[in-house]
């Protein structure tokens, strides 16, 4: 019998999904070994893991910075697993808000520059009233003329907040966002994460190796070896270190 889904009950669609996705990096380290797994829309998960287990590496291809060997990445639509450039910058700089640990400013930039500068990359006209939206969002009203030397870490990392979303991405991509911060500037970006989620309908995956960090998340996704390892909804941190300290007997 033909299956006909009842479209009433569907569920959120995957804004990103991977299937069966193997990472031989050159030197033949196999990083990931058939990962499946999607990201739906409106979700905010953290991916873990033991230290190379290949969080990055799914990081990485999910976004379309780097090719999988093998497997589908669907991004927004498009198989980004087999898209070649320039084609495949196109589709992250219209698509994909990067979050990472060490912010990645540009220092001869302004702050309203740096928020500005993926799409004015993309070629899309800036949404002006929009970057001043995240910036007030973001507790950074009135420091626009900024350069990010002149501004703490937790200041930093709140300017590459409001650019990874200035261009309303379909997701945005965390590696270790609060890495470099201390607990309470991690917490201010992490509650900042997590209300891009619930306010402004954001779908956001964060890399971490802090269960505190995870715990904001709606689900933490487990990597050992390359490969998914289980995952828990609405995870505590005292949850997601007893699966790590399984995950790294
Ligand atoms: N460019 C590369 N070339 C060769 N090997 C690589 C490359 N990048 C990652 N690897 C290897 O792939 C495996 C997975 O690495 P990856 O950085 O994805 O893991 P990770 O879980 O993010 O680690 P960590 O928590 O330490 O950052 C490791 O064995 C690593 O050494």
């Amino acid at each position: 019998m033909v299956q006909v889904r009842d479209v009433r009950q569907a569920p959120p669609r995957d804004v990103v999904e991977l299937t069966g996705v193997t990472k031989v990096h050159p030197g033949g380290v196999r990083a990931l070994d058939g990962v499946s797994v999607g990201f739906a829309r409106g979700s905010f998960t953290a991916v873990m893991g033991p230290s190379g287990s290949g969080k990055s590496t799914l990081l990485h291809c999910a976004a379309g910075l780097d090719r999988p060997t093998s497997g589908r990445v669907v991004l927004a639509g498009q198989d980004v697993a087999t898209l070649r450039e320039p084609k495949l910058t196109a589709v992250r700089r219209a698509h994909v808000g990067f979050v990472f640990q060490s912010f990645n400013l540009v220092d001869s930039l302004s702050v309203w520059d740096n928020v500005l500068l993926p799409q004015r990359l993309a070629g899309t006209r800036p949404d002006r009233g929009w970057a001043r939206e995240l910036l007030a969002r973001v507790g950074l009203a009135g420091r626009e003329k900024a350069r990010p030397g002149q501004l703490s870490g937790g200041q930093q990392q709140r300017v590459a907040l409001a650019r990874a979303l200035a261009g309303r991405p379909e997701v945005i991509f965390g590696d270790e966002p609060t890495g470099a911060l201390d607990l309470t500037t991690g917490r201010d970006v992490l509650a900042l994460l997590r209300s891009f989620v619930d306010e402004l309908g954001a779908t956001i995956v964060m890399v971490t190796h802090d269960p505190a960090a995870a715990a904001w998340a709606d689900r933490a996704v487990f990597l050992a070896d390359g490969r998914i390892a289980g995952e828990l909804s609405s995870p505590s941190a005292e949850q997601v270190s007893a699966r790590m300290m399984e995950l790294t007997r």
